[in-house]
């Protein structure tokens, strides 16, 4: 954002003095504008904008302005000599300047008049449309030919400009060619659809003529208007101008008016008591007052007619509709243009004009009660905007009592300098008002010492692609809010800003969704690249457990068939491998090294798996465990610890075949350790889930173990079978070695003779025969128990 002085020499307050003719309903004892029947109060030449002022006994007085404005002077030539065709006025506002306009007077000296003049009704004026040259614009477009001064209708007036067609040109090149001539500062708008009717018939002339066009309906002020409704179309017809070469413009205005020492919101007459603030950009505002977008010069002038009825008005003596308060109407003029791509220039101009309540003598007024008190704050306030202008008149370094009145205060931007500020002196020529005049005159006269250096207000701004469409009312004007830091809001504004504020969201939101997808994914890949690695970890992994497993098989072990001898190399292959794998050394896995290997127990034929699932493996296990285990203590229970000859002889002499003793309680109904564990779990209170968490880690450990010694077992079972193999062999001769030992003892020698005490004998002795195979083999069912005992033992020692 930045204001920078205007290139323009500084210059000063622009000051124009309108003389009020005299009207009929004015009291005509103070009727002095005719030579004949007094001398005038005021003498002027409207060419060296020179006027005296005579009174009674009193030197004449003369001021020179910069302009003297008749009393025969129309409404329009008032505007022209005020704003139109003397100052750029209008023009820089678009610039991102700001200017003013203020009536400054005596009660009744024509200042509402001057300002706001006939402000027209709601029926549409209708008026001829001018034409030079014979022709008006539908007749020139149909009409090719050299150049000629044409005039044209517009949505705004009517305007004149020089234009010419080739022929055979196309009627978009004709009309692009009249909107060229807006640059004369014609008010020249055609339309394409009108001209596309024109060009058929052009191009056709066999067709039917089309219809005569309708009587143009020119939306002209009415010849009285004053100077704002004139202010408010040139304003329209220059939007338009910028308009067409793209740039956005945007015209709103704020109505108010300061009576006694309050501000009330003409636009809104409930919205009373306004204060006033001040901002860097803005200067001096009235907070909360209405805003309204002007979308049109008709709905505008509608606006302020209406508005303007509620000024408060009392009538005078001196004036019937005396306006008992100062009304200030700003209009703010926005102008965007892209600069370069994405970025925008905005200019920020505003037109303020003041129609200042007139001063009065209270005497003359005739007023009373309430009236006085206004006439007081109107006195009052009209003499501190003259302490201020005398002050501003003294040049810098000077205080300027800004602050002594609203009035002054709010119009500090407007007189303070920074603006192009006009000010229109309105006089009375009336004898008796010859005083008021000279005190009108002297407070222009400071006026024209006040200098002023416009400044222009422009800021760059990204370019908003999307133009929001103003929202189109019947008269032609949006209302908006002016929001607390002074920036003018419309409902689709503030609408539009909310769009944005969720599309924004909502984005962030589809961001940060993607940069969720895409850590996601990245964590994905990560995760694809772990396994990939564990893949192959595990096939090296096996790979090296065959080479280890074929190296052992050639090293003398049958292919498939583990060596029962090389257990400890096997686990001691199985704790490494697990350790570089998992980087838990300590922790035996078994079931993860042999995964997918099948072996075979050595002599039992029996088939070992080992399965990826550690659940259903240790569970098998278990179980193949506790199987084994009863059968062994089921073996060894029937064995009954070391056979002793007694016993032997014992079952000899029964000589029946061999019987189990009464078995041992079986393991099934002895509980097992998971049994106990599970029954400890069931019975263990919640309190307890952290123990039983630190159990059943020491359980599974357990499992594992007994895992281990279920490989082993088989192993060991393996080993059984080798040992029954050899005892088997020697089985024979064992019993003789036995036989032998006992007849030693017994005293008999002699090899093969039986002792006579035992029931061999007895029975042979009775005349029984015994084959002595037979004794071999009752021998031989024995043997087993023994060995699976010894086999048990060594189990229990490691
Ligand atoms: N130049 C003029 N031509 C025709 N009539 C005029 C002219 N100037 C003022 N009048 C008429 O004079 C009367 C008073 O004018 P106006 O209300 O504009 O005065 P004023 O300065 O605003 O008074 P006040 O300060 O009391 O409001 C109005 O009826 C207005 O029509």
């Amino acid at each position: 954002m930045s204001t920078h002085r205007s290139n323009k020499s500084s210059s000063r307050i622009r000051v124009i003095a309108r003389v009020r003719p005299s009207v009929s309903h004015d009291n005509p004892s103070f009727s002095l504008l005719s030579p004949s029947t007094a001398p005038p109060s005021l003498t002027f030449d409207p060419v060296s904008s020179h006027i005296t002022c005579s009174r009674m006994f009193h030197p004449d007085k003369t001021f020179a302005l910069d302009r003297i404005i008749p009393p025969y002077a129309s409404q329009g030539a008032v505007y022209d000599a005020s704003l139109n065709s003397c100052t750029t006025v209008i023009l820089d506002v678009f610039k991102g300047m700001s200017g003013g306009v203020l009536c400054y007077g005596q009660t009744g000296a024509g200042k509402t008049w001057t300002m706001f003049g006939d402000m027209g009704d709601d029926v549409e004026m209708e008026v001829e449309v001018p034409k030079v040259g014979g022709v008006d614009a539908r007749e020139m477009l149909k009409t090719p030919g050299k150049e000629k001064k044409v005039c044209f209708e517009s949505e705004s007036g009517v305007g004149c400009g020089r234009v010419g067609f080739k022929e055979g040109s196309t009627m978009s090149e004709r009309v692009n060619l009249i909107k060229k001539t807006q640059s004369n500062g014609l008010l020249t708008t055609v339309t394409m659809s009108g001209s596309k009717k024109i060009l058929r018939n052009n191009n056709n002339p066999r067709r039917r003529a089309p219809p005569p066009p309708p009587k143009p309906v020119a939306r002209l002020p009415p010849k009285d208007a004053g100077i704002i409704p004139r202010v408010v179309r040139a304003l329209f017809h220059q939007s338009k101008t910028y308009s067409s070469t793209g740039d956005d413009v945007k015209i709103t205005f704020s109505f108010v008016q300061l009576y006694n020492d309050s501000i009330t919101d003409l636009l809104k007459p409930s919205s009373k008591n306004l204060t006033l603030r001040e901002d860097p950009n803005l200067g001096v505002f009235v907070k909360n007052a209405t805003q309204v977008v002007g979308t049109s010069f008709m709905g505008v002038l509608k606006v302020l007619r209406v508005s303007a009825e509620h000024r408060v008005v009392r009538s005078t003596r001196q004036n019937n509709a005396s306006s008992r308060s100062h009304a200030v109407l700003r209009f703010t003029v926005t102008r965007s243009s892209e600069e370069k791509e994405g970025m925008s220039k905005v200019r920020r101009g505003t037109l303020t004009f003041v129609d200042l309540a007139g001063s009065e003598r209270l005497d003359k007024s005739g007023i009373t009660g309430q009236a006085v008190k206004e006439a007081r704050r109107i006195n009052r306030s009209i003499s501190c905007l003259g302490n201020v202008i005398s002050a501003l008149g003294k040049g810098t370094n000077v205080h300027v009592p800004f602050r002594d009145e609203k009035l002054t205060w709010l119009l500090r931007e407007t007189l303070g300098g920074k603006s192009q500020c006009v000010l229109i002196a309105n006089l009375s020529n009336q004898q008796d008002n010859s005083e008021e005049n000279l005190m009108t005159l002297n407070f222009a006269s400071s006026a024209m010492r006040v200098d002023v250096k416009p400044v222009k207000f422009e800021t760059f701004a990204k370019t908003v692609k999307k133009k929001i469409s103003r929202p189109g009312v019947g008269d032609g004007a949006v209302f908006l809010k002016r929001t607390s830091n002074g920036n003018e809001k419309t409902k689709n504004q503030l609408l539009a800003e909310q769009y944005k504020a969720d599309k924004k969201r909502s984005l962030k939101h589809c961001v940060a969704d993607v940069e969720t997808l895409k850590h996601n994914n990245k964590a994905d890949e990560i995760e694809n690249l772990h396994l990939i690695d564990q893949i192959e970890q595990l096939e090296a992994e096996n790979q090296t457990l065959k080479r280890l497993l074929s190296i052992k098989n050639e090293g003398g072990v049958d292919k498939g068939v583990v060596d029962p001898n090389s257990m400890g190399d096997l686990l001691e292959l199985d704790t490494v491998v697990v350790g570089d794998s998992h980087g838990e050394e300590g922790i035996f896995q078994p079931y993860d090294v042999f995964a997918g290997q099948d072996f075979t127990a050595p002599g039992t034929g029996r088939k070992v798996e080992f399965d990826s699932s550690l659940g259903r493996k240790a569970d098998t296990l278990v179980s193949d465990v506790e199987q084994l285990k009863k059968d062994l203590m089921s073996m060894g229970e029937a064995g009954g610890g070391e056979v002793s000859e007694e016993e032997e002889e014992e079952e000899e002499e029964m000589h029946t075949p061999m019987q189990t003793k009464t078995p041992p309680p079986s393991s099934s109904t002895k509980s097992s350790p998971t049994d106990s564990i599970d029954n400890f779990f069931s019975a263990a209170p919640s309190s307890w889930e952290s123990e039983r968490q630190t159990l059943k880690k020491v359980i599974d450990s357990l499992q594992k173990e007994l895992a281990m010694k279920n490989v082993k077992i088989s192993v060991l079972e393996s080993r059984l079978c080798e040992v029954e193999r050899d005892i088997n062999g020697n089985n024979v001769k064992i019993e003789r070695t036995t036989q032998k030992e006992e007849r030693k003892k017994d005293g008999r020698t002699t090899e093969g003779k039986e002792n006579p005490n035992s029931y061999l004998s007895k029975f042979e002795a009775k005349g029984g025969k015994v084959n002595v195979v037979d004794k071999v083999k009752k021998k031989e069912k024995k043997e087993p128990a023994v060995v699976r005992r010894r086999a048990l033992n060594e189990l229990n020692t490691r």
